[in-house]
């Protein structure tokens, strides 16, 4: 069978989460915001400007990838372009197709012209809010829920951690930690996350990216992370190959026999470095022994991708089809932070009956 078509997985509903607000930014939006403020950009068109993040995330390394997110945070500081970018957000992934999302950021770096932290979150809900109101006008209704991030180089987690309690019942609902991996192991912010587990509350952490099985080691086991953010290197402690009987570790088996769920981020682990090619991708053996695995974009600017992209290019790889992409979707879905019966009704009433016509 033909491998299923982009344009086909578009119809497909689909959910999300792992996806970086400040790694999604149209780059149309970000030349008039920069033109608004003075700051230089590396193109001047959209098209150039978008290729220019591909080919500069494309670096083989998380830390140079990272630099790329310079020019997207230098936009990002007002009220008026945090509510622009979220807006659009909410808006480009509903006619991705995406019907739940968990879209995170850092409102520590969007302090540099003067809004407080308060200020930053009220901005980008309320961009969320519009666009997911236009979004369900347009007939394309879509969930967004948002995850705050604090940078683990920096030593703010316990503040941002306190930052998203606050706002649970206003659109927050969940905590991470991004940025640089190696040197900046997760028991750093241990403080944020046992205060994090006081309030009952969901956290995902960065893990297993740049860095091996002890920072995954140490999101699980010392800070309780919910879910791994990427976590791939988890195939690390996983010895054999697909289809000839691979033996799991102490680690491994610990996460699929607690269904932790892994963040899976192809095109974004090529450009880093932690996976060769889509085909070479560990998904494809973590799909086989059946990981609690879900499908991201990361930063759909960086890889110039989308939820549809990258479910396309696995159907191309692997030789995915429907079934497959039912099974990414549900098991998304029940990994979301939102309430039980929330994500319940989501898969229910929206992915199952949808993919039941899809498989028909
Ligand atoms: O894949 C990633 N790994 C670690 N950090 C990341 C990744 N993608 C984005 N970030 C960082 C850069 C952003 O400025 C920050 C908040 O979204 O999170
Ligand atoms: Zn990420």
């Amino acid at each position: 069978m033909a491998a299923l078509m982009h344009s086909d997985i578009v119809k497909a509903p689909k959910a999300l989460l792992h996806d970086h607000l400040d790694g999604g930014l149209r780059p149309a939006t970000i030349l008039e915001l920069a033109d608004a403020i003075g700051h230089p950009l590396p193109a001047g068109d959209p098209q150039a400007l978008g290729e220019w993040f591909v080919a500069a995330a494309d670096s083989g390394s998380l830390e140079r990838y990272l630099e790329t997110f310079a020019h997207t945070v230098a936009v990002m500081q007002t009220e008026a372009g945090l509510h622009r970018v979220a807006k659009e957000c909410a808006l480009d992934l509903s006619a991705d197709g995406v019907v739940y999302a968990e879209v995170r950021y850092a409102p520590e770096q969007h302090l540099e012209r003067g809004l407080t932290l308060d200020r930053v979150v009220d901005a980008v809900n309320s961009g969320f809010v519009d666009g997911a109101a236009e979004a369900a006008a347009q007939g394309r209704p879509i969930r967004v829920g948002v995850l705050l991030t604090a940078m683990r180089h920096a030593a703010r987690s316990q503040e941002i951690a306190e930052l998203a309690v606050r706002y649970r019942d206003q659109g927050v609902v969940g905590f991470d930690i991004a940025g640089a991996e190696a040197g900046f192991p997760p028991t750093r912010h241990l403080d944020a996350f046992e205060y994090l587990q006081r309030e009952n509350f969901h956290f995902t952490i960065h893990a297993g990216e740049a860095f091996g099985l002890p920072s995954i080691w140490q999101a699980i086991q010392w800070c309780g992370a919910d879910r791994l953010g990427h976590g791939v290197r988890l195939v690390d402690d996983i010895t054999g190959h697909r289809g000839e009987g691979a033996v799991l570790g102490r680690l491994s088996a610990y996460v699929r026999d607690k269904r932790i769920p892994l963040e899976l981020c192809p095109s974004s682990n090529v450009q880093t470095g932690a996976a060769r090619s889509i085909a070479e991708h560990p998904i494809g053996l973590l799909h086989d022994l059946r990981f609690r695995v879900t499908v991201n974009t990361d930063n759909r600017l960086m890889s110039g991708t989308s939820m549809s992209r990258e479910m396309a290019l696995l159907c191309e790889a692997f030789g995915w089809g429907w079934a497959e992409l039912r099974w990414l979707t549900i098991n998304a879905m029940k990994s979301a932070f939102i309430p039980f019966d929330e994500r319940l009704a989501i898969i229910d009433e929206v992915i199952k009956p949808a993919y039941a016509k899809l498989l028909a």
